[in-house]
């Protein structure tokens, strides 16, 4: 028998991931951070809620990770109504939209993840949906084809995105509430990370939960992905409790440096440096450089790098500061 298949084993198993708590959070005020965020959700569903009205489409737009998914989740739940799930690519013909609309409750949400990947016929069908909680069906086809108008409930589109850049103008202007997600700052982070600790079932002592936070990419995500690591260590290494020289060193295993950089933003940062002289460089000649898809150097790795000063996008391409020099410890040429 091997180690996973026992029930007393100390590996974790994915019925862990089940029996664990989560530490997504549920309700609007476990939601740490994005404040202006919140304010406006907050202000606009208490307006909705005393119109008796569905809340307005919100669009939600930022680095993955920052809490797109969570929020709508807490939108549904603080509307108190059914959170329907898609995505953009899942949404193959226009009859798949129409079935999920037809289906939805008054005032219920529609979570659309991805929503720049929905196929232009699809999203021909939204636009009369988001405005006039209308659809256009076609009938029959040939000559006889016909189109006929059908009412669906008034409901609460929420759509998420990497990329709002990728976006229709139609399909953006339909959103009334267009809210873009900033990275977290470190207290931010760090009250995350001591947070999730506790519902793991972990003391995390505050310079612990710091360490945590400094190094976490601006992002909830990262931030409980790295304390998952970090909890390992500290049991087999430590005596359980997450403390400042447990998580440094952890990390320092896991390759992710002082200032929260993995072996992939250095490598990018490498990259930039050594075989295009710092730039400027365009986008492509990057990602075929190190292998990459663009659309995960845009998404992924080039947001944090430019909020921290490592990285301007200029007209001419990306090149790097002075503050990826010197963090890499590079000459500046
Ligand atoms: N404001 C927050 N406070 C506490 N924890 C958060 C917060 N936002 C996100 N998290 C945590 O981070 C994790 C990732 O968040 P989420 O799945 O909502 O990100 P996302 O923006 O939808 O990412 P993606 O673009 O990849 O879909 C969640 O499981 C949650 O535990
Ligand atoms: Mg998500």
């Amino acid at each position: 028998m091997i180690e996973t298949d026992r029930i007393i084993g100390s590996q974790e198993t994915e019925d862990d991931i089940y029996i664990v708590p989560s530490v997504r959070p549920q309700q609007i005020n476990e939601y740490i951070g994005q404040t202006a965020v919140r304010e406006q959700l907050q202000l606009s569903m208490d307006a909705a809620k005393m119109r008796n009205e569905s809340l307005d489409h919100v669009l939600l737009y930022g680095p993955p990770g920052l809490g797109k998914t969570t929020l709508s989740n807490i939108v549904a739940q603080e509307m108190g109504v059914t959170l329907r799930q898609t995505s953009g690519p899942v949404i193959e013909k226009p009859g798949d939209l129409a079935a999920i609309l037809t289906r939805l409750e008054p005032h219920d949400v529609l979570f659309i993840d991805e929503i720049h990947r929905l196929s232009p016929i699809v999203e021909e069908v939204l636009y009369p949906a988001m405005e006039d909680f209308q659809i256009d069906i076609v009938i029959g086809d040939g000559p006889a084809a016909q189109s006929v108008k059908i009412d669906i409930p008034p409901f609460t589109l929420v759509g998420a995105t990497t990329r709002a850049g990728l976006l229709t103008s139609p399909l953006r202007d339909r959103f009334g509430l267009v809210q873009r997600l900033e990275f977290y700052s470190d207290d931010e982070l760090t009250q995350i990370v001591t947070r999730s600790a506790s519902i793991l079932g972990m003391h995390s002592e505050l310079t612990g939960s710091q360490e945590i936070a400094r190094r976490s990419r601006g992002t909830p995500r990262i931030a409980n992905r790295l304390l998952r690591r970090v909890r390992d260590y500290a049991q087999v290494k430590g005596d359980g409790i997450i403390t400042q020289p447990i998580a440094d060193l952890a990390l320092n295993l896991l390759e992710v440096d002082s200032l929260g950089l993995d072996k992939m933003d250095r490598r990018f940062l490498e990259t930039l440096i050594h075989k295009f002289e710092g730039g400027p460089v365009g986008i492509d000649s990057m990602a075929t450089a190190l292998g990459e898809e663009r659309g995960t150097i845009e998404d992924v790795i080039e947001p944090f790098l430019v909020q921290q000063g490592f990285l301007v996008r200029t007209s001419r391409g990306r090149m790097a500061t002075s503050h990826a020099y010197r963090h890499l410890n590079f000459e500046e040429s």
